[in-house]
């Protein structure tokens, strides 16, 4: 059966027009005028655009003794809720574990995605296991592996093996990410706050200055340029870290930044809300930060400097964070946002003029199709691109409530955010999601989506860096010593 989406005005990362789209068999059939098909769409009034694309999710994720609350099932719903119609999550090995059991267990948990998903995978410990083991996850489909610089003691890596991973992720064709946290410096700054009696929500914020985000930011760009590699920064926070990168990217290194909404609109003032269980639900790595630091990455999203809004949903109820009660080194750090990243954004950046609806396309969807090497399959209105549509009303609006949240937890950190902008209709691969407040999430719709290495970019830069390499100095003869 195809359908059809009629009277919409599309707009994609570099272009706005009037035209019907045709679905069938899951992809975009055609573009075109006066289009029919078995179903009908109205897009009067609506922008039609490429689903977003969430690079940076955390579903079921074993973290600090419990496990995110939630899963592919109602983390994929909240997606589409949201307009968001793929995610990407990360498999992360115990210390010693395989990656390829790390994969298999991923692979169990994400059956009951009901959006289209693929994965990152984590280095969290280094050895030849590893170093070999990337090769099969590469050709299974991941090309890209994430370093945590923080949390000391359970996901940590340090410079040597981040080094070492690197210059593997260079020669096959693949893009380390890091977390760009100094952990040691975390970890010595949480232990002073907790002597001093400092054990409130607030001193997670006090623990990590943006000054520990920034040195690590630089740490980890050089040392993918001595590996002869790209590097993708996830949850970048503050100007510290935006620098590092604006200033690496002015080099001309492939450095690429990807800030969170929740960065964007949220500010450390959440930490001093005198309600213990307010303050801890927004505790996340790196946490909330102030004006100038928003100010900073809006700019880096319309200078280009930064490339990609995620959410890095990680999402735990009240109850697990209140494990941190007497100490905050022990709140389950994260938050959730997947819903409410698009509407949110929308509502705040292109409706303030902060960025146009192309560029909110680019760094929802398009830009890191393209980053992470599935573009025009995703990220995209072209024909034979996958059907993952929004049919975009900007004049829909709502408060944003836990009460009417997909998501399983009992809170919203954008509790009472008015937002204008949703989705009148969401498609997965063709297959009608959402139409406007009604849900049909499908669990174990969703697929794996396999992504080829980089070839291109890992090659130029290591041409680049050969080419220009240190070289002995042959000499005609060496002097003879004491003459
Ligand atoms: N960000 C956070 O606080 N939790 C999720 C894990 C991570 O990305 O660091
Ligand atoms: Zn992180
Ligand atoms: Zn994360």
């Amino acid at each position: 059966m195809s359908k059809v989406i009629k009277n919409g005005t599309i707009v994609t990362a570099d272009r706005t027009y009037k035209a019907d789209v045709l679905i069938e068999g899951g992809v975009i059939a055609r573009i075109g005028q006066n289009l029919s098909g078995d179903e009908s769409f109205d897009a009067t009034g609506c922008y039609v655009m490429p689903g977003g694309i969430d690079p940076h999710t955390h579903l079921e994720m074993p973290f600090m003794g419990t496990y995110s609350a939630d899963d592919f099932e109602s983390g994929t719903r909240a997606a589409l809720a949201g307009g968001t119609t793929m995610v990407v999550d990360f498999c992360l090995p115990n210390p010693g574990q395989s990656l390829l059991d790390a994969i298999k267990m991923w692979d169990n948990k994400s059956v009951k995605a009901a959006t289209d998903y693929t994965f990152h995978m984590a280095v969290t410990w280094w050895g030849e296991q590893v170093f070999n083991e990337m090769a099969e996850v590469v050709d299974r489909g991941i090309n890209t592996f994430k370093h945590f610089m923080a949390y000391k003691g359970s996901l940590m890596v340090d410079d040597d093996e981040m080094f070492s991973s690197f210059q593997r992720c260079s020669d096959l064709g693949a893009l380390p990410l890091v977390h760009a946290e100094n952990g040691d410096v975390v970890a010595a700054l949480s232990q002073k706050l907790l002597a001093a009696g400092n054990n409130g929500p607030e001193a997670h914020a006090y623990s990590r200055p943006a000054e520990v985000e920034g040195e690590a930011t630089n740490r980890a760009i050089m040392i993918a340029d001595m590996a002869n590699s790209p590097l993708y920064v996830v949850h970048v926070s503050c100007e510290q870290s935006h620098e590092a990168i604006r200033r690496a990217r002015q080099k001309g290194m492939r450095v690429f930044g990807e800030p969170l909404i929740q960065h964007l609109v949220l500010d450390e003032t959440e930490y001093m809300n005198g309600d213990w269980d307010h303050a801890a639900r927004r505790v996340m790595s790196p946490p909330f930060r102030n004006k100038q630091h928003q100010d900073s990455l809006w700019a880096g999203l319309q200078a280009g400097s930064l490339q990609v809004v995620a959410t890095d949903h990680c999402a735990f109820t009240t109850e697990q964070k209140r494990t941190g009660l007497n100490d905050f080194t022990k709140i389950p750090n994260g938050t959730g946002g997947l819903e409410d990243r698009l509407p949110v954004l929308w509502t705040r950046g292109v409706a303030t003029g902060r960025l146009t609806m192309n560029e909110f396309v680019a760094v929802t969807s398009t830009n890191i199709a393209k980053i992470l090497n599935m573009y025009p399959k995703k990220g995209a209105i072209l024909e034979g691109s996958d059907a993952d549509i929004i049919v975009w009303d900007p004049k829909r609006s709502k408060t944003i409530s836990a009460g009417s949240q997909q998501s399983v937890i009992d809170y919203n950190v954008f509790e009472g955010v008015e937002v204008t902008g949703l989705p009148r209709f969401v498609f997965t691969r063709g297959e009608l999601a959402i139409t406007e407040d009604t849900v049909d999430a499908k669990p174990g719709h969703g697929e794996f989506v396999a992504r080829q290495p980089f070839a291109a970019v890992n090659r130029a830069l290591s041409t680049w860096k050969e080419i220009t390499a240190p070289r002995k100095v042959e000499r005609a003869g060496i002097p003879v010593s004491g003459v």
